[in-house]
């Protein structure tokens, strides 16, 4: 990768971890009563600069702002701890996500990767994995069976995006096409 900047909501172990690596770290919105002031514009020229292609959240709690959207079309994705369309948008987020699906009682549930669009989770799907959901699952037990889904997921999906092996089906769906066979999409 030529370049990467962490864009953070607060202060925390991951921003030091980054620092600590020479990654530029950003503190996205600033707090309420921060010294300056740093928009959303402001934040697409500091991308912009630092020669940011693709933007990958994982775990960031806020609304990205439309102005990131526009400027980063097709190029941000998201990943989320269920199967959308199921158990996604507002307040569906860490916990509370395993937690709806085990109340629920579905049998399966597993990372979903999407593109990013002005809404909570609603951005194209471009890839899943699925995992079991056992009969008496905590929260805490799904959720670690599917984070470990996610650190897979995420790590073939950002290979696919630096490889462009990324493909538009006509109706609007992307798909990802195998490294090992050319002619395979998923
Ligand atoms: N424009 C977009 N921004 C973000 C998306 C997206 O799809 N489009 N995905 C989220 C990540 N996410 C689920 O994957 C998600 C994160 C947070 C929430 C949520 O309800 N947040 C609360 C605030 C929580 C807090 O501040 O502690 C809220 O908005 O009330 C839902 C889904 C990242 N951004
Ligand atoms: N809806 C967004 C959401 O719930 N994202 C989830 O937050 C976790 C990462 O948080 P962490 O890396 O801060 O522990 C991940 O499990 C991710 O799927």
């Amino acid at each position: 990768m030529d370049s990467a900047c962490l864009i953070m909501l607060s202060d925390c172990g991951g921003a030091e971890f980054a620092r600590d690596k020479g990654i530029p770290v950003i503190l996205f919105p600033r707090r309420k009563g921060a010294q300056e002031v740093f928009s959303a514009e402001d934040l697409v020229i500091a991308l912009r600069s630092y020669r940011v292609d693709f933007i990958l959240l994982a775990g960031y709690l806020k609304l990205i702002p439309v102005e990131l959207i526009k400027a980063y079309r097709k190029a941000i994705v998201n990943i989320h701890p269920s199967l959308l369309p199921a158990f996604g948008g507002k307040g569906y987020y860490g916990m509370k996500v395993h937690k709806a699906v085990i109340a629920s009682g579905a049998r399966y549930s597993g990372p979903t990767i999407h593109y990013v669009d002005e809404e909570y989770d609603t951005g194209r799907i471009l890839a899943q994995r699925v995992v079991p959901v056992l009969a008496k699952d905590t929260a805490e037990e799904l959720a670690a069976r599917v984070l470990d889904e996610e650190h897979k997921l995420y790590v073939a999906v950002c290979a696919a995006l630096c490889e462009e092996r990324i493909s538009w089906r006509e109706d609007g769906v992307p798909l990802i096409q195998s490294k090992q066979d050319p002619n395979d999409y998923r």
